[in-house]
């Protein structure tokens, strides 16, 4: 079985403290916490890509090598994350048969590959995101808000895939989310940021049964429908 133990993780700006967290990670976990939190510093300490202007001090044992090949990361803006002159195809860095492997992983024709982004769906976009990060060794996946960019029924689709994938290939999942439903079908686990801290962690069906922070009820509480998208 997969794990990651993050004995320590602290993220300073000039002395300030940012994010001071442990967390042991064998399943997969949601990370939620009001805007500021540091969820996105967190995800970005694990994928080596803090701004150099930040001083970082981690303590990290895995029973896997975590580097570019093992690690995928998907934006909450897929249409950014992709090269808009550039074809399908052309934005993959595998053979054609793990292309086809992939795209058939995520539900999605081979024909997508000669397209270009413009000629595809929010829903096929972020599809062809995920595949791109499941052509390589992927063995944690990081999500960052996956679905906000989409619309009602493409986000039920995105988040039912992310399940079966998870099911499927057996890999670690960390979901920066804000939407209940999507930590009930995807998340066992669930961490609660505030103010750079873990203020409580466990269970999903714990968690949710027995809210007993006010500040995680308040979370759980909203449907962040009228969250503003930041691109
Ligand atoms: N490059 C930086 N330099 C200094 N402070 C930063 C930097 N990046 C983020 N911060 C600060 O660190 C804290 C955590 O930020 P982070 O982006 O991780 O929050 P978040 O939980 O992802 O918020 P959101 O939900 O709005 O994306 C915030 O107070 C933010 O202002």
């Amino acid at each position: 079985m997969l794990n990651i133990n993050i004995k320590k993780l602290e993220i300073k700006s000039n002395e300030k403290k940012l994010v001071d967290i442990s967390f042991d990670m064998s399943t997969s976990t949601a990370l939620i916490g009001e805007s500021g939190s540091g969820k996105s510093l967190t995800l970005k300490a694990l994928l080596n890509l803090l701004p150099s202007t930040l001083e970082i001090n981690k303590d990290i044992d895995s029973n896997f090598e975590l580097n570019y090949h093992t690690i995928g990361f998907i934006p909450q803006n897929p249409f950014t994350s992709l090269s808009t002159m550039t074809r399908i195809k052309n934005q993959f860095f595998c053979s054609d048969e793990k292309k086809e492997e992939v795209l058939n992983l995520v539900s999605l024709d081979k024909s997508v590959l000669k397209k270009f982004p413009s000629q595809l769906s929010g829903g096929q976009i972020q599809r062809v995101v995920i595949a791109i990060a499941l052509s390589r060794d992927v063995k944690l996946l990081l999500l960052d808000e996956p679905t906000t960019a989409l619309d009602e029924e493409n986000k039920n689709n995105i988040i039912d895939l992310i399940n079966e994938i998870k099911d499927r290939l057996n890999i670690l999942i960390l979901f920066v989310t804000h939407d209940i439903n999507s930590i009930k079908t995807i998340c066992e686990n669930i961490i609660i940021l505030k103010n750079g801290e873990i203020i409580e962690k466990g269970l999903t069906n714990d968690i949710l049964s027995a809210l007993k922070e006010d500040y995680t009820k308040r979370l759980i509480n909203s449907t962040f429908k009228n969250k503003t998208f930041r691109t």
